[in-house]
């Protein structure tokens, strides 16, 4: 049986991450992978949503705004397989670079589905590793609701799988992906409707984003069905027909299941270490990744603590350098993790909601700053989409503890604010701060 010093079990984002940083710091290391490099970001998640993302927000452009500017565009319809064929085109350039890193840095690659046999041993295809240090990095896995029919229809796998635009399509689920297929749906010519069970949409954002948000979809001519609880799907001659509890239904050629994700433990062989799970079935870490029994770890959407890419990657590397470089007490602090949601426009957010710190805070002074205005971008064009942005601030000091916007660039402006509120900016740090001009982000510089 051939012994690691590390075994990373998952090739996604947390797992590359981790194994690259362990190798780098000299440990022998297995990383194994069942499916594709890179995991769902690359495969099937943020890479290829953000190129179809791209694609929406062009087509929206040059409809929108292009003449206005004194183009002459002549849209025809969008070339989706020739879309969908560069993108992959890109993802497999993507694979290589990986690959390409980890023999860099000296990590083992094989492809297969792992399963503990024992407390310290994985078999992948009939062979056994072992190794001192095991990392589970497999992931989620989509989720489709138990009713009648719910067999039909695709999900966001599902989705990058299409070579053709569905004519008309129902989005079906209230978090990100579900509004970030819907919005790229929708701005590449889809008739789209999104369904959700409760009266909003991203309900865990800030109100202002989320009100802001529904007025721009609604413009942009998506059909949102709040208070509609999916009950059954049938098949139709060309499409299906999704049922409500309401009584209400919607007839489409296409329908997308976005109801969420859980963590993957699929084929992992658990049973076979003192590994424990949440109630909510996820692996239960403490604040330095270490799971319940002694030399296994566990990183990324498998803990399903805050599912994002640059989380996943940020606990694996400081996991790698806590276990291989001496650095005892490396780990990632969950709190303040900026995130954004590729909707159209953009969501940005960092910190607390209004309503989060009210509730936190209770009788503590809270400030809050808001904005609203039109970017200037679309001063001389028909579209007049807003932006909004929102300060949250505590005490006396203002300190800024939580940022919110929505609007054309709110994507790329967030990440500055995001040191700035880390450290422990407050609103005069803020006010200090000469704004730029003109641009969408010197609103949260010069609120008042
Ligand atoms: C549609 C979509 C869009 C997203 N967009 C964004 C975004 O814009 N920004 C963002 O930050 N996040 C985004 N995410 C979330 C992000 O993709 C995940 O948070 C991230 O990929 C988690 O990384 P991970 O390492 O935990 O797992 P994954 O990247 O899922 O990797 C897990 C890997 O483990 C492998 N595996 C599973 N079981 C085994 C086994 N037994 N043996 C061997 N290998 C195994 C799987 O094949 C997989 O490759 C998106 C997700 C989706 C679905
Ligand atoms: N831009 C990004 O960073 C980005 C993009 C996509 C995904 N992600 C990550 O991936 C995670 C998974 O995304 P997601 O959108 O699948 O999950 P989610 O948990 O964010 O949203 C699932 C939604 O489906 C709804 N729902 C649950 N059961 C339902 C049912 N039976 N019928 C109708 N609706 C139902 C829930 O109320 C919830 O709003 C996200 O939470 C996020 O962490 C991030």
């Amino acid at each position: 049986m051939e012994s690691f010093d590390y075994i990373v079990i998952g090739g996604g984002s947390g797992g590359i991450a981790s194994a690259n940083r362990a190798g780098m710091r000299g440990a022998k290391v297995l990383l194994i992978e069942g499916s594709d490099i890179g995991g769902t970001c690359v495969n099937v998640g943020c890479v290829p949503k953000k190129v179809m993302w791209s694609a929406s927000e062009m087509r929206s452009m040059m409809l929108k705004q292009a003449k206005e500017y004194g183009f002459d565009v002549t849209l025809e319809d969008v070339d989706f397989s020739r879309l969908v064929a560069n993108r992959q085109t890109y993802i497999e350039r993507l694979h290589g670079l990986y690959m390409k890193g980890l023999a860099s840095n000296g990590v083992t690659v094989i492809h297969g589905f792992a399963k503990f046999t024992a407390e310290k041993t994985v078999e992948v295809g009939g062979e056994s590793y072992t190794a001192k240090h095991i990392l589970i990095a497999t992931g989620g896995k989509i989720i489709r609701p138990n009713i009648p029919g719910s067999e039909y229809g695709i999900d966001s796998n599902g989705f990058f799988e299409l070579t053709e635009m569905p004519k008309s399509v129902a989005v079906v689920g209230a978090g990100y992906i579900a509004v970030e297929i819907a919005g790229v749906l929708n701005g590449l010519g889809s008739d789209t409707h999104l369904a959700f069970r409760k009266e909003s949409f991203l309900r865990e954002f800030d109100d202002l984003v989320i009100s802001g948000l529904t007025e721009s979809y609604e413009k942009q001519g998506i059909h949102l069905h709040a208070h509609s609880v999916p009950q059954k799907v049938e098949q139709t001659d060309s499409g299906y027909e999704l049922f409500f509890e309401n009584g209400q239904s919607l007839k489409v050629d296409e329908i997308i299941w976005a109801i969420g994700r859980v963590p993957n433990l699929d084929q992992l062989g658990l049973e076979n270490t003192q590994v424990k799970l949440t109630d909510k079935k996820a692996i239960k870490v403490d604040d330095y990744q270490n799971t319940t029994q002694t030399g296994i770890y566990a990183v990324g959407d498998v803990i399903d603590k805050i599912n994002l890419t640059p989380v996943a990657i940020a606990a694996g590397r400081r996991l790698s350098e806590r276990l291989f470089n001496g650095q005892t007490t490396a780990r990632l602090d969950y709190e303040t993790v900026p995130t954004v949601v590729f909707s159209h426009p953009t969501i940005g957010t960092v910190g607390l909601t209004e309503k989060e710190a009210r509730e936190m805070y209770p009788g503590e002074k809270i400030t809050i700053y808001t904005s609203t205005f039109t970017p200037m971008q679309y001063a001389i064009t028909e579209i007049r989409e807003k932006c909004h942005m929102k300060l949250v601030c505590l005490g006396d000091d203002e300190k800024v503890i939580g940022l919110h916007g929505l609007g054309l660039g709110v994507d790329e402006m967030l990440q500055g604010f995001a040191v700035a509120i880390k450290m422990g900016a407050t609103k005069a740090d803020f006010d200090n701060t000469v704004a730029i001009h003109p641009t969408g982000a010197e609103e949260f510089v010069t609120m008042r």
